[in-house]
């Protein structure tokens, strides 16, 4: 178990100010929970008003433009993310890769954009079923992470990564401990190749896909678990501090 699991909600397309509530009850019992690093990524609409209204934990966003600004109709800029409160960004996550396309060198140039401006960023990789079941996971993870992780003057201490295999997204299904356990060692060897032995072994790898207050224990005890990256779990206070609260008893021993 990481020395302090670092759990982020990932609201998705999910929340409007009405939802700030859920945050700011988040917010109440996050202090009480000091053995945990807490998190959320709203909506863009909802970033500046829930750094506003739940001060102590981390804001961020779900995706950012690679490009400083300019003639891109609809997008948001990492300097606009930052001005509105963030302080990190989701870059890379599975559902942008399939449904607008995302490449690797797509989710790289966002991330180097990212921490160009200050922010940090939680990069996603996982693999799909059948390149599971065809023996290709820890292949395409690796492609993945080779392809997409940032490499500015000490990208390492700013990037997370965010396992999260496709089909357990959304799912209610999860890998055994056994399969997260060898996944995470396989990150973690990448990492440490592509950013150097010591770098590369304080970047914090976070779990994703399907994780609840009962799956919690055994997810995040898995080797080489840093914390959690949270989808449907997360969009209700009760449900989210189920898992906070099981990381943080996790830390008592
Ligand atoms: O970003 C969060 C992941 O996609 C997991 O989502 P989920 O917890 O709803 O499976």
């Amino acid at each position: 178990m990481a020395v302090r699991p670092y759990i982020v909600g990932n609201w998705k397309m999910h929340g409007t100010r009405s939802m700030l509530s859920e945050a700011r009850a988040i917010d109440r019992a996050a202090e009480r929970l000091i053995k945990v690093e807490v998190a959320l990524a709203p909506p863009f609409t909802l970033i500046h008003a829930t750094r506003k209204e739940a001060g102590l934990i981390g804001v961020g966003a779900q995706d950012c433009h690679a490009a400083e600004g300019g003639a891109h109709t609809g997008d948001i800029s990492a300097a606009m993310l930052k001005d509105a409160g963030a302080g990190f960004v989701i870059v890379g996550h599975s559902e942008r890769r399939a449904d607008h396309g995302e490449t690797d060198a797509d989710v790289k140039a966002k991330a180097e954009s990212a921490l160009a401006v200050g922010l940090s960023v939680i990069v996603c990789v996982g693999e799909t079923e059948e390149q599971r079941d065809a023996g290709k996971a820890e292949s395409v993870v690796a492609r993945q992470l080779k392809g997409s992780l940032p490499t500015a003057d000490g990208a390492a201490e700013k990037v997370t990564v965010a396992y999260e295999p496709v089909w357990a997204i959304g799912t209610g299904r999860t890998p055994t401990t056994d399969d997260v356990s060898a996944m995470h060692r396989a990150i973690r060897k990448v990492l440490k190749d592509f950013y150097g032995e010591e770098a590369g072994a304080k970047v914090r790898i976070l779990y994703g896909g399907s994780v609840k207050a009962e799956n919690a224990a055994e997810l995040l005890g898995a080797d080489d678990v840093g914390g959690a990256l949270v989808g449907g779990a997360s969009l209700t206070a009760e449900s989210f501090l189920g898992i906070i609260a099981v990381a943080a008893e996790m830390q008592e021993g």
